[in-house]
């Protein structure tokens, strides 16, 4: 397989730009032996790919954390169990931590390095093909609330993302899936040829050939070292990544965080972004009709499994809205992007009728 680097050029200075290897094996930084070294996983990635990390980069960490495996401990107990173990095993300012595992992982693992001591560097290992092509780059780090998806949480870049792409191999099919949709995400709303791509290939992206999957990964990695590296704190542009992710949080929250996976619930708001676009910018019905085709190639959910007035009720708390205005990210076309800001109260039956 052939190695790729690239660099995200967050801020004016080589210090805050860090590389995204992607690999088919473990590739660290050189010298990071050198620093107390604290791993945060979860118990079954240990168990799948713990002894590979640690044969190919010669690690010798010096404490590691298993979290709870799921969406609901993204919480701030886990994080304030992280921060307090952190102290008991002696890590201090120079300290490094190391996220071993899916977005769960890394979005946790990102705010405890953005908090300890005021802050310490950490590196993302992402084991999920979400966080391959999504959640280990940018820098956005949290957990949830009961009343809201990533509520807490700071923005804090790490010092380096190693892909390992062999541990997609191990990945449940539906948790592939989840990912998928992520990458289908940067193709609808931010790059009509990557959607074509996906829709010519999906046979072997779901057979998860090799090749196809490093390339994809990398696709989806410049896009958004692009995006990021423009508007790190998404103060404009970023927000395009939030593509679906409007009615997509509603649905985590709905079921608690635990009836949909993330990339499910996306693909859920996914289309119903694209049938608004319709309504609101007149969106070609054949691009939603062929979204969903793909979507449901990958088994992945397309119809909203809540009634509409809880996500009316619910939208005026999403990041993106104002007192008195929500801002969706709607789809004028494939691979075109525009922010509408539509007036709250928000009746989404006024839109869509599905
Ligand atoms: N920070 C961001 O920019 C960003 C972007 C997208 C999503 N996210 C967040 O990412 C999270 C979702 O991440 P996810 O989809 O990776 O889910 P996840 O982290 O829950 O991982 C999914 C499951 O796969 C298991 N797993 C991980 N690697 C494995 C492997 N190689 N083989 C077998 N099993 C493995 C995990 O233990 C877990 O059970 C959500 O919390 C979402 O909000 C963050
Ligand atoms: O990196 C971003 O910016 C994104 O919006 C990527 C999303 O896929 C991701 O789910 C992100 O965590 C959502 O952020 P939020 O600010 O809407 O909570
Ligand atoms: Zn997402």
């Amino acid at each position: 397989m052939k190695q790729i680097t690239l660099q995200v050029p967050i801020g004016a200075t080589a210090a805050t730009s860090y590389p995204i290897r992607i690999d088919d094996r473990f590739c660290l930084p050189e010298g990071i032996g050198k620093r107390r070294t604290y791993i945060i996983t979860q118990p079954r990635i240990l168990e799948l790919w713990g002894n590979q990390l640690l044969e190919h980069s010669g690690l010798q960490p010096t404490a590691t954390y298993c979290m709870g495996d799921g969406e609901e401990h993204k919480s701030l107990d886990t994080f304030a169990a992280i921060q307090e173990w952190l102290l008991e095993n002696g890590a201090n300012r120079s300290s490094l931590l190391i996220a071993f595992g899916g977005g769960v992982v890394g979005d946790m693992t990102g705010f405890v390095a953005a908090t300890f001591m005021r802050g310490i560097d950490f590196i993302q290992i992402p084991t999920t093909l979400l966080s391959q092509v999504d959640s280990s780059v940018g820098g956005k780090t949290g957990v949830n609330l009961t009343r809201g998806k990533n509520m807490v949480g700071a923005f804090h870049q790490p010092v380096h993302v190693a892909i390992n792409t062999d541990t997609l191999t191990t990945l449940d099919s539906r948790n592939y899936a989840a990912g998928i949709a992520e990458v289908i995400k940067y193709g609808f709303a931010m790059d009509a040829e990557l959607f074509d791509t996906l829709c010519r290939q999906r046979a072997a992206l779901k057979a998860r050939d090799p090749e196809v999957l490093s390339e994809i990964i990398r696709h989806c990695c410049l896009i958004k070292s692009h995006i990021v590296s423009q508007d790190e704190r998404e103060s404009g542009l970023r927000a395009v990544l939030n593509f679906g992710h409007t009615i997509g949080h509603i649905v985590e929250k709905w079921g608690k965080y635990q009836s949909h996976l993330h990339g499910e619930a996306v693909a859920i708001g996914m289309v119903a972004a694209a049938r608004l676009s319709e309504q609101l910018l007149g969106l070609d019905p054949e691009s939603t009709r062929r979204l969903v085709e793909l979507l449901d190639f990958f088994d992945l959910p397309v119809s909203l499994p809540l009634p509409f007035d809880i996500i009316n009720q619910y939208i005026g708390s999403d990041k993106k809205s104002t007192d008195t205005a929500i801002r969706f990210v709607l789809v004028p076309a494939t691979g075109q992007w525009e922010f509408v800001d539509i007036p709250l109260p928000f009746a989404l039956q006024e839109y869509i009728s599905e």
